[in-house]
């Protein structure tokens, strides 16, 4: 569950009071999700229709100061026709508040509901969707003006594979510690250079795609946005897509789906095309370290569950062994 601070109907109702959203009439915690407090808002307007919000209090890893980066590109994406929800400002015009909670101060956001669900079992219809409206987003933030480093780029990885310690990744499989052993040495020597960099939503898993039928409907969760090689973000996205949910096979109906999807958009060019099975590697040991290390640094008792690392760590050998080169063969 992700609601970590508690806020009566009082609270609730101040503070929503900057916003003038009509009358407060139901706030529910969103169970999903893990790094934030999420609440489902519904209000009334004084004509009597009803509007949906979401309000993100923000309670780990967000530093407050990226805040304009991730709220703004909402607006500009969404204004630009994508599907991303809109941030809601308050009466001043701010993009976020900082309040007093039982917890300490915390930063919290209200943005705009959207529909549709997310996904677990994807068709290729839905990923040839999903890849299409990534290119789209690269495209339409194109002119984006804030920039932000990838804080979980390659220094990460190697900064989390060195705190999580070859022990620490052998205590949760052998195969583990011998994966970052042979691979990280080569990703970090080979990474690609000189690749078309802009903005990337980083982390463009199923459950933060809403889907109707074979219609994207909501881009979210952009807490990893940055400026970096665009393709990675289409590695990313492949990895986390094209896989089944144990993490074992390969769907290549839905990994030529998706790359379709996108090249449908934006085309890639032919370095681009020919860094894809090294930038899927990369993506693949992005979220084998950032899994690791939460499964070594999460306490047995903590409200979330810990993901798989080694989900990410068969995708890497998948995508390293020479025999699925042709994966991204266009
Ligand atoms: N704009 C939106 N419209 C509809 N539902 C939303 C919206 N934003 C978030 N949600 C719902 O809230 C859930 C949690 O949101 P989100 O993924 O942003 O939280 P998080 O704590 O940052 O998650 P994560 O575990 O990915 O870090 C989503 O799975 C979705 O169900
Ligand atoms: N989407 C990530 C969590 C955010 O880093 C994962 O599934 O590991």
């Amino acid at each position: 569950m992700a609601v970590y601070t508690h806020l009566g109907a009082e609270d609730m109702a101040a503070l929503l009071a900057p916003y003038h959203l009509g009358d407060l009439v139901s706030a529910k915690g969103i169970a999903e999700g893990v790094s934030n407090s999420n609440w489902l808002i519904e209000t009334a307007r004084p004509a009597g229709e009803t509007a949906r919000f979401i309000l993100t209090m923000y309670e780990f890893r967000i530093e407050i100061a990226d805040l304009p980066y991730f709220l703004g590109l909402l607006d500009h994406l969404a204004a630009k026709g994508c599907p991303v929800p809109r941030s809601i400002h308050d009466d001043a015009g701010n993009l976020y508040r900082v309040v007093d909670t039982a917890r300490g101060e915390r930063a919290l956001a209200l943005i705009e509901f959207l529909p549709g669900v997310s996904l677990g079992d994807p068709t290729p219809g839905q990923a040839r969707a999903v890849g299409a409206a990534l290119a789209t987003l690269h495209g339409a933030a194109a002119d984006y003006p804030a920039t932000r480093a990838n804080g979980m780029g390659l220094a990460e990885w190697q900064r989390l594979a060195q705190e999580c310690g070859a022990d620490g990744l052998a205590s949760i499989a052998p195969a583990l510690a011998e994966m970052v052993a042979e691979h990280l040495p080569r990703l970090a020597a080979q990474w690609p250079t000189g690749l078309q960099t802009g903005v990337i939503h980083a982390d463009l898993f199923p459950d933060n795609v809403l889907m109707q039928g074979e219609t994207v409907t909501g881009l979210i969760d952009f807490y990893f946005a940055c400026n970096d090689i665009l393709a990675y973000d289409l590695a990313v996205t492949h990895a986390a897509w094209c896989f089944d949910a144990s993490g074992e096979a390969f769907r290549p109906d839905l990994s030529a789906a998706l790359l379709q999807g996108y090249a449908s958009v934006r085309t890639l060019s032919t370095a681009e095309q020919a860094a894809l099975p090294l930038l899927a590697q990369g993506a693949a040991m992005r979220f084998a370290m950032s899994r690791a290390y939460d499964w070594l640094n999460t306490p047995a008792d903590a409200l979330v569950t810990r993901k798989d690392p080694l989900a990410f760590a068969r995708r890497l050998l998948f995508y390293a062994d020479p025999a699925n080169s042709g994966v991204f063969a266009a």
